[in-house]
């Protein structure tokens, strides 16, 4: 029961993927109940929205991955009851098995508040 894509987690942001030529997506309105400051979304969320949209690009590629390090950064505050649209995409692979993934978050006037980059490993699922 995936916290970022399960529609089974009662707890969990259910995120539903596309992939758009290079690119996927996903958008997301955050509510009160995700927020830090008031108004605002909690920065633990929204890593792991963007973390679980850099997930989706591989797994729409059938690569099972694990995040092995990310840097976000926060310009501007991300607001709540607004919709959020997520892409992610892949900057570079190294040897079938270290991805180099990319995300950003836009909001609706086309800013961008936050930006991230990751690392993933590739895993074997069958020994976890
Ligand atoms: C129905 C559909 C459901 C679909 C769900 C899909 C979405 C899924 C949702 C997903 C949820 C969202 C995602 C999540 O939330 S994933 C959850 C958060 N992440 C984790 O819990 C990861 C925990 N860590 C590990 O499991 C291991 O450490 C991993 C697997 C990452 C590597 O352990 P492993 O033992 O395999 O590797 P190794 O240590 O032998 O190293 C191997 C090589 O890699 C190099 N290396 C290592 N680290 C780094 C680094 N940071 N930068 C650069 N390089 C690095 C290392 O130097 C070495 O290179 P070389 O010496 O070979 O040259």
């Amino acid at each position: 029961m995936c916290f970022g894509c399960s529609e089974r987690n009662p707890i969990g942001l259910k995120l539903k993927f596309t992939m758009d030529g290079d690119k996927c997506r996903t958008e997301f309105v955050a509510g009160e109940e995700h927020q830090g400051w008031n108004g605002y979304m909690h920065g633990g969320l929204i890593a792991a929205l963007m973390d679980e949209t850099m997930a989706w690009w591989l797994w729409f590629k059938d690569i099972s991955i694990m995040t092995a390090e990310m840097t976000t950064r926060y310009s501007l505050g991300v607001p709540v009851n607004i919709k959020l649209t997520v892409e992610s995409w892949c900057e570079e692979e190294k040897r079938d098995r270290l991805f180099f993934m990319a995300a950003r978050i836009i909001l609706p006037d086309g800013k961008v508040p936050v930006t991230a980059k990751a690392k993933f490993l590739r895993i074997d699922p069958e020994k976890l």
